[in-house]
């Protein structure tokens, strides 16, 4: 099995602080993961510089087996939180920008899933429910045909119903070898769909576990297994 995200020694200090230190994670190709950990673990942050978005870290980020930012950049589609456009923005024109820019971005995916998110793209950025900002940035993420997908909480505005159905769909989206790397406070919801989780503790990675293990093996649920994890000291 391929490897699609290698992380070796990296750390990463922001305004003096450490906020990553040591962090070594190697990701197969396939895998659907959980990155897990309490508020200000370092989630957004190790997704940021998986996706190159982020700079300045010291260690080795792979992806694809490739090191290079733009490299990375056109394999990596991170769930960007659209605070770069212009809030009277029509739906429509962010969806030809990410046709534009990104020649990897699949309008017939899209299309697909804004049916099923039932995204209106006539309406103004502004418009949009917390709720469905998060549904366009999830289709947007997912259209791009492309190796790793990190989501940087999906899930929090959006109704459990619909969160519950989109969840259920995310293997459909995506391709087999394809890796979605994923960070949710609703750990027992996502779990379903899970093949293993990563736990951020400490600034490092504290855990990284397949979730057929933790149910066989400790004979605990995911959840009750991150939270057991994060209460040991
Ligand atoms: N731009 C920044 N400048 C300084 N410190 C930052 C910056 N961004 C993040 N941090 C700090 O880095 C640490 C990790 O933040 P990060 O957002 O990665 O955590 P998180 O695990 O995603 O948290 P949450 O679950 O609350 O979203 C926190 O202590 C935060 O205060």
């Amino acid at each position: 099995m391929t490897n699609a995200i290698e992380i070796a020694n990296l750390s990463y200090s922001k305004n003096l602080k450490k906020i990553l230190e040591n962090v070594n994670l190697t990701i197969q190709q396939g895998k659907i993961v959980g990155l897990l950990g309490a508020n200000g673990a370092g989630k957004t942050t190790l997704m940021r510089l998986i996706a190159g978005v982020a700079k300045g870290s010291k260690g080795k980020i792979t992806v694809d087996n490739q090191q290079k930012i733009t490299a990375k950049k056109s394999r990596v589609s991170f769930s960007e939180q659209l605070n770069g456009f212009n809030p009277n923005i029509k739906i429509e024109k962010i969806i030809s920008f990410y046709q534009d820019v990104y020649p990897d971005f699949s309008t017939d995916k899209y299309n697909e899933m804004a049916g099923f998110l039932q995204i209106d793209e006539g309406l103004k950025l502004s418009a949009l429910s917390k709720g469905m900002r998060e549904k366009l940035i999830i289709g947007l993420t997912l259209s791009r045909e492309t190796q790793v997908y990190l989501l940087d909480e999906p899930f929090g505005g959006i109704d459990s119903m619909t969160r519950k159905k989109i969840i259920d769909s995310i293997i459909k989206w995506k391709s087999d070898d394809a890796v979605i790397l994923v960070s949710d406070h609703y750990v027992s919801e996502i779990a379903s769909i899970l093949d293993e989780i990563v736990i951020i503790k400490d600034k490092t990675v504290y855990a990284q576990k397949s979730t057929e293990e933790i149910r066989e093996k400790y004979r605990e649920g995911i959840e009750e297994y991150y939270e057991n994890a994060y209460r040991e000291e």
